[in-house]
């Protein structure tokens, strides 16, 4: 059975903001992204983190990836990690991600990494070890490919969040297989590897390990752009790291993007959109929500 989306459901698992919050008690994440050739992927999905609520946002990338995000955004903090010729993080990083991250209450870990053997390893060492959620996307999604069996050994909640073509590649399927069943292919990742999977597209399904599944209501074609979902990745986490479970992150996390989009759609056109527009028009969800 699916599950439609709607906003009071989505709502009823986001919480006032108590009186009594401070910066750490308001969820802390960190956030592994970007490289040399996807510097803006880093800045979209901390930008996504920043406006979903969580007190304290850290952003681990690689030296050029902090100076560029720097002439973007004041509020993240930055861990400043090694990185290869190639201006992707160096897989000796991973020890620090994981001494880093273990004081923070979720991670991000994959928006604009690139790919070769650093980020492989990177990505295999942060799941292999870090005990907090793990919101994996994109590069990190695409590390895994040639050896899907380690999400079984993760040792935390994953949740992934491909498109077809990234849920393809780590399946060893097609694009055209997962295009006709999208439902038996998100549930089934799910199920088979202990992870929720965040399947996106138009109408974005969201599949739990107990087999609970999701359908979204809220998104439009303007989204189809590149790094839309940089910023849907940053806010997961956000509202992972402030306590949400990770079907409800992840959920609510889909709905407030694609909500915020149709608003963003009907002042800037699906056409003239980009995507960090949306996160101008997230504030409007939330206030007429109460929150
Ligand atoms: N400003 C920045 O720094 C940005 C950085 N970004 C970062 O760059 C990294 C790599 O991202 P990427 O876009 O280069 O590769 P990827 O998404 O694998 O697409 C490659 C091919 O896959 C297919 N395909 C894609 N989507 C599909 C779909 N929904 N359904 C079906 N097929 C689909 C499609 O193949 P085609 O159809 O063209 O044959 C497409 O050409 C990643 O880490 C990301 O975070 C981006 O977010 C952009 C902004
Ligand atoms: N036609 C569409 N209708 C609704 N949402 C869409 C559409 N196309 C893309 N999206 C949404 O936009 C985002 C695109 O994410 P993704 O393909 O990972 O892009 P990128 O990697 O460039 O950030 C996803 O949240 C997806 O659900």
């Amino acid at each position: 059975m699916r599950t439609l989306l709607d906003e009071k459901t989505v709502f009823s698992h986001i919480p006032p903001k108590a009186d009594d919050l401070h910066k750490g008690s308001a969820g802390k994440l960190y956030l592994v992204a970007g490289s040399r050739s996807f510097r803006g992927a880093a800045v979209l999905a901390t930008m996504g983190a920043l406006r979903s609520g969580c007190g304290y946002v850290s952003l681990a990338s690689t030296p050029e990836v902090c100076d560029n995000i720097s002439h973007h955004l004041i509020t993240p903090t930055l861990s400043v990690l090694p990185e290869n010729a190639e201006g992707r993080i160096s897989r000796s990083a991973a020890q620090t991600v994981l001494r880093e991250a273990a004081g923070y209450g979720a991670m991000v870990l994959g928006c604009g990494l690139g790919l070769d053997a650093d980020t492989e390893a990177l990505v295999r060492g942060v799941l292999l070890h870090f005990e907090g959620p793990l919101v994996l996307d994109a590069d990190g999604i695409n590390a895994l490919a040639r050896g899907i069996d380690i999400l079984r050994e993760a040792p935390t909640k994953v949740i992934l969040t491909p498109h077809e073509g990234e849920m393809a590649r780590l399946c060893r399927s097609t694009i055209e297989a997962v295009h006709r069943d999208r439902e038996g292919a998100a549930r089934t990742l799910a199920k088979d590897y202990g992870v929720w999977v965040v399947l996106k597209g138009p109408h974005t399904l969201i599949a739990s390990p107990d087999g609970q599944l999701l359908e979204n209501t809220s998104g439009n074609s303007g989204l189809a752009k590149g790094g839309s979902g940089d910023i849907l990745s940053g806010m997961i986490g956000s509202l992972l790291a402030q306590g949400l479970d990770p079907l409800w992150a992840a959920a609510c996390g889909v709905y407030l993007h694609g909500a915020a989009a149709d608003l963003t759609a009907r002042r800037m056109s699906r056409y003239c959109m980009q995507p960090p527009d949306l996160l101008d028009d997230l504030p409007e969800i939330f206030i007429r929500n109460g929150r």
